[in-house]
C-alpha cells in the first residue's frame, strides 16, 4: 500500500515517523482501535491524506476538530508541509492525553501545529478557511460545530461511511449547504463529504 501513495521522500518519512508515534502510544491511551492496526496505512493513514487531497490548493487555515490520534489533523500538517507550507494547521482536542499525543506526533515528525485542548463548543471562534473531522459527529451536529469555527466562505471536509446520504437528508432539514460527496479511496461505501454555504435554515 505504501508504495501507491504517490508522496514525495519527505512527507514519507514523516508518515513512518506518525506510524511508529502512534504505534508506541496506542496501548496506552487507545488512539485508533487495536484491530485495526494491522491495517494501519489504509484504514487510517491513506483514508486522512484523502482527505487532505480532497482540496484543492489548500490555503489559510485548516481546522481540525475532535482529532484524537491525529486522523485526520495531524497527516494534513504533513501532506502541507511538502505541498502547502503556508498553511496553518489547528487541531481540536478535549482530552488531555490524546492532546499530549498530538504535540509529541507534530514535533516528532516535524510540522508545526497548534493543538488547542478544549471542548470544541468552548474553543475561541478559529475562523477557519477548511474544517474537517473524522469520525466525530452526525452531520447536523458537525454543521453546529462549523457554525462556530468556519469562516463565512470556508469549506467542510467530511469522511462519512455507508450512511452518508441520509445524514445529508436529516442535515438539511435544519441547514442549508452546498455538498459533494468524492467515493472513497478505501471504502466504496464511503465518501469524502465536501460542504460549503453551511447556514441554518
Ligand atoms: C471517535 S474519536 C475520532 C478521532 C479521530 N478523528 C479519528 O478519526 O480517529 C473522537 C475524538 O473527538 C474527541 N471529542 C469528542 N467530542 C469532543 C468535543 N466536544 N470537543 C473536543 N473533542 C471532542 C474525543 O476525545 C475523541 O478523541
Amino acid at each position: 500500500m505504501t508504495a501507491a501513495l504517490n508522496v514525495s521522500r519527505e512527507t514519507m518519512e514523516r508518515l513512518k515517523t506518525f506510524d511508529a508515534t502512534l504505534q508506541k502510544w496506542n496501548p496506552r491511551i487507545n488512539l485508533v482501535s487495536k484491530s485495526t492496526i494491522p491495517d494501519l496505512w489504509t484504514r487510517h493513514i491513506l483514508d486522512s491524506i484523502q482527505v487532505f487531497e480532497a482540496i484543492t490548493d489548500p490555503k489559510g487555515h485548516w481546522v481540525d476538530i475532535g482529532s484524537g490520534g491525529g486522523l485526520p489533523g495531524v497527516i494534513v500538517a504533513i501532506c502541507a508541509a511538502d505541498k502547502a507550507p503556508d498553511l496553518s494547521v489547528t487541531l481540536i482536542e478535549s482530552d488531555q492525553r490524546k492532546s499530549a499525543f498530538l504535540r509529541t506526533a507534530a514535533r516528532e515528525c516535524g510540522v508545526k501545529i497548534n493543538v488547542i485542548s478544549e471542548r470544541i463548543e468552548a474553543a475561541a471562534a478559529q475562523s477557519a478557511d477548511i474544517l474537517s473531522a473524522r469520525a466525530l459527529a452526525d452531520l447536523s451536529q458537525l454543521c453546529e460545530f462549523s457554525e462556530r469555527h468556519l469562516k463565512k466562505d470556508g469549506v467542510c471536509i467530511f469522511p462519512k461511511g455507508g450512511n452518508w446520504k441520509k445524514e445529508v437528508d436529516n442535515a438539511l432539514q435544519q441547514w442549508r449547504f452546498e455538498w459533494e460527496a468524492i467515493t472513497s479511496l478505501t471504502e466504496p461505501q464511503a465518501v469524502i463529504l465536501k460542504m460549503k454555504g453551511v447556514e441554518r435554515v
